[in-house]
């Protein structure tokens, strides 16, 4: 069938809006930014140790651990590259929903190995290895999945970074948030200061940053870093405290959660009017779908 001038137009605008969020949608870098994956990944190879690992759960909610536990959860060159595995495992997975990335051993994550910082301290790789976090992270946080960063124990540098690209932070009793940049004569390089602005503003982040500031879940409350406060009753575990109050976004079918997700994402990052382009292109997906139609048909009141 001939499309007209008119529907020739409005399917290569649409085609490019997708098309384009598609692409934003990935990484930060490319080679175009002078960005050698395998390079760095040959790098990063050198510093083994510990592991990244997932559970995809049939309630459509992916369990990340962080584990490293005698370096505190720190990331090691191997983690790194794991990371980025997961990843993409998540991008994969049509059927998820939700996540939540915890540390094994009751602690969140000490940042990157100090080991193979020291190791890697010139200019170049480290530019190279912050790219490389910047393109995963960045991709985690526009996963269309429903994330949130349970954090006992300690979050420190990079792994306070790695709480912000999680769509919520909940925070076990006594536990601790801390940007330690500073007192490392660095700023943050996984993209967590860009992402921490938009958390908590400009204002409560330069308070965090620039005075190393520890947050615990008061503080974390009061800036809105911490979306709640984890309180485990007698007999139930902090991660299933932790799904419990992540179902209450998650419930429901599966493309629609997807779809909420990708229009708070396009929301966040583009400007009005392609988020909103964005917006109708993604109702265009759950419009008339399976869960539409049997909301209509069950003539559902919303009391
Ligand atoms: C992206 C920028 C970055 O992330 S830079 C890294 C920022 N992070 C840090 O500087 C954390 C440094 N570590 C610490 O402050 C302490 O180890 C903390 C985490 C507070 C724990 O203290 P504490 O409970 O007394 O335990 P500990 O010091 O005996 O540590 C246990 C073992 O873990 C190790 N560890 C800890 N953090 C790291 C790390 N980031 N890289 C490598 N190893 C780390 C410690 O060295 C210690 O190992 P070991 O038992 O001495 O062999």
């Amino acid at each position: 069938m001939a499309l007209s001038s008119a529907g020739r137009h409005i399917l290569r605008t649409t085609c490019c809006t997708v098309r384009r969020f598609q692409c934003r949608s990935k990484a930060v870098y490319s080679a175009v930014h002078g960005f050698n994956e395998e390079d760095i990944r040959g790098k990063l190879l050198a510093f083994p140790g510990g592991s990244v690992d997932l559970v995809k759960q049939d309630s459509g909610i992916a369990v990340m651990t962080i584990n490293n536990p005698a370096r505190m959860n720190a990331f090691s060159g191997t983690m790194m590259i794991e990371l980025e595995e997961r990843v993409t495992q998540l991008e994969e997975w049509t059927e998820g929903k939700g996540l939540i990335v915890q540390g094994a051993a009751g602690t969140f994550c000490s940042g990157s190995d100090l080991n193979a910082v020291r190791a890697i301290s010139n200019p170049q790789d480290g530019m190279k290895m912050c790219m490389f976090m910047q393109n995963t992270l960045t991709r985690l946080l526009r996963l269309r999945l429903i994330s949130v960063a349970m954090v006992e124990g300690m979050a420190l540098g990079g792994g306070a970074e790695f709480t912000t690209s999680c769509d919520f932070r909940l925070m076990a009793p006594d536990s601790v948030i801390q940007f330690v940049h500073k007192h490392m004569g660095l700023v943050p390089g996984w993209g967590g200061a860009a992402r921490l602005v938009r958390i908590v503003g400009s204002q409560n982040a330069l308070r965090l940053l620039g005075g190393a500031k520890k947050v615990d879940p008061e503080y974390g409350t009061q800036i809105g870093l911490a979306s709640g406060v984890l309180n485990p009753a007698n007999g139930t575990s902090a991660l299933a405290e932790a799904e419990q109050w992540l179902a209450q976004y998650t419930k429901g079918p599966a493309a629609v959660i997807r779809a909420v997700k990708q229009v708070v994402v396009s929301g966040r990052e583009l400007p009005l009017e392609e988020a909103l382009r964005t917006e109708k292109d993604v109702f265009g997906t759950v419009w008339g779908g399976p869960a539409n139609l049997a909301a209509l048909a069950s003539k559902s009141k919303h009391k």
